[in-house]
């Protein structure tokens, strides 16, 4: 699935023909759509805003999409897109194990095979054709980057319901998806404090309501007509960028643009396999190569990209089982102190590089980046090597691509001691966040809040048990290389005693 980062034009050519009529206005809490023909389709819109800031506060539903295991709705879509040019399929949405609602094989799949051929006209991107191709026209006009058209386009193809072409497609996608956008911020502050995943969510949340803000102000106030605050305001956007986190895909084949793929998108994701959903160009279509054999009723799975458990839970909304995702790794926060002696002049050469006075690294159960050990060398580095701060922070920057291992014997050990004073803090947030856990007030007013909570919090459990496994690791091959450092130095100072006492 896409990186959210990113922002690609697509011209994949998926092309309606609907003709649609001007959006009209409507009463308070109704959306009335008037096409040329006299049919009027309403639908109730909930014109609440989030409030991040209310634990308290469920996030109000969409009145489209289904709930997420609803298999109905994701026959009807199968049975739509089988009629709409998808050919026959080795696979089947069922109710699964991993994933709720999945693909199985219905027949023996073997390893290397081609599979889905979703084609063009069955797939969503920013060159789609509108219903209301004023809509889309006005968009482009003003340069809308693919994310915010698409999710833009989304809102408006689900506000028309069985009008829409789509309708199918968008009667099978989850009312709430999983994913941290749809988390407050009271339960990000509070399940998530230890994980700086929670740093990341927040940014992407404040993005979001920038993105939609910001179209707000310079498109949608200027064509009411086209966009009624009922349909596009920041609950409907949340539902959309929330569907695009979860299921965009990237297509390396068209240059990396994005696309949403019905039937393609009920796979789930597995951290053991690796094969990628791509557009192929010698059949036309939307594929993904197995990398194994399935045989009937067994689940199929795509890799979703290598990501931390972190990234699956910001974007998707679970956590693998613990220990089984190679790609895990956990964001380690290292600063320049504030009395350091030359605190100006370190971060002046850091911000150089594009980086501040305080970064966050990846670990890995594997290891950790150059980059880090190049922080921690300038971070502990004296006045008199301040000649050398420059080539410290381009080392720590991994903006430069041909990084080199720099090293700086007489600054490891403080440089190593330093990475494990980190680890160490952090790990004490984990131990106090996963102790507090059990005996966490859970603050529920319904027996539905109670499911969110219980859940939210076993996710926030899982994913800060596999966020600290790698710093206990990383804890413990500091210490040992630690001690051997200074036990290879006790001998040295022995060595060297011994020879002045001989001399003596
Ligand atoms: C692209 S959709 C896949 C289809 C989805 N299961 C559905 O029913 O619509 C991505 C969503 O599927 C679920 N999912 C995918 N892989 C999963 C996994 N390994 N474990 C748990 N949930 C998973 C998550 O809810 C995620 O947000």
């Amino acid at each position: 699935m896409a990186e959210a980062s990113r922002i690609f034009q697509t011209t994949l050519m998926p092309s309606l023909s609907q003709t649609l009529s001007l959006r009209k206005h409507c009463s308070h809490q109704t959306v009335s759509i008037r096409r040329t023909s006299p049919a009027i389709i309403r639908c109730t819109i909930s014109t609440t805003s989030s409030d991040t800031s209310r634990a308290s506060t469920a996030p109000q539903p969409i009145p489209w999409g289904c709930e997420m295991d609803s298999v109905e709705n994701a026959a009807a879509l199968q049975k739509w897109l089988t009629s709409s040019g998808l050919p026959p399929q080795k696979m089947d949405i069922q109710t699964v194990d991993v994933g709720e609602r999945g693909l199985v094989a219905n027949n023996n799949i073997r390893k290397g095979e081609k599979l889905l051929f979703v084609p063009p006209s069955l797939v969503i991107s920013a060159n789609s054709e509108w219903s209301f191709p004023e809509a889309g026209e006005v968009l482009k006009r003003y340069n809308v980057p693919d994310w915010p058209l698409i999710a833009t386009y989304l809102i408006s193809e689900a506000s028309l319901m069985e009008s829409s072409r789509w309708s199918n497609y968008i009667s099978a996608l989850p009312r709430q998806p999983y994913s941290l956008l749809y988390w407050t911020r009271a339960e990000l502050d509070r399940y998530l404090e230890a994980s700086q995943i929670r740093e990341r969510a927040i940014e992407r949340i404040n993005n979001v309501t920038g993105t939609y803000n910001d179209l707000r102000a310079r498109i949608f106030s200027k064509h009411p007509n086209l966009f009624p605050e009922e349909v596009f305001n920041m609950e409907s956007f949340k539902w959309s960028f929330g569907i695009l986190f979860s299921r965009l895909v990237r297509l390396p084949s068209l240059d990396g643009r994005v696309a949403l793929v019905p039937w393609a998108d009920m796979l789930n994701h597995s951290c053991d396999v690796e094969t990628f959903l791509d557009y192929d160009k010698s059949t036309k279509g939307v594929v993904f190569t197995t990398d194994r054999p399935y045989q009937p009723g067994e689940q199929v799975f795509i890799s979703y990209g290598r990501k931390s458990n972190g990234e699956l839970l910001l974007s998707y909304g679970f956590v693998p089982t613990e220990g089984t995702n190679p790609r895990d790794s956990v964001e380690l926060p290292l600063s320049i102190k504030k009395t350091d002696k030359c605190y100006v002049q370190k971060v002046e050469a850091l911000k150089k590089h594009g980086l501040s006075a305080s970064q966050c690294y990846p670990l890995q159960v594997t290891g950790w980046p150059l980059e880090l050990i190049a922080y921690a060398y300038l971070a502990v580095s004296p006045p008199s090597m301040s000649g050398k701060f420059e080539e410290m922070a381009s080392a720590a920057s991994n903006k430069n691509r041909n990084n080199k291992e720099i090293r700086y014997p007489e600054l490891e050990e403080q440089a190593l001691q330093l990475v494990l004073d980190c680890c160490e803090s952090s790990i004490s947030k984990y131990t106090k966040f996963l102790q507090a856990s059990g005996s966490m007030d859970l603050d529920i007013t319904s027996p539905k809040q109670l499911n969110r909570k219980v859940f939210l919090k076993q996710l926030a459990v899982d994913l800060c048990n596999s966020e600290q496994r790698i710093l206990f690791r990383a804890q413990y091959i500091l210490r040992r290389k630690l001690r051997d450092m200074r036990r290879g130095e006790l001998k040295a100072l022995k060595l060297f005693d011994g020879v002045r006492n001989f001399f003596k």
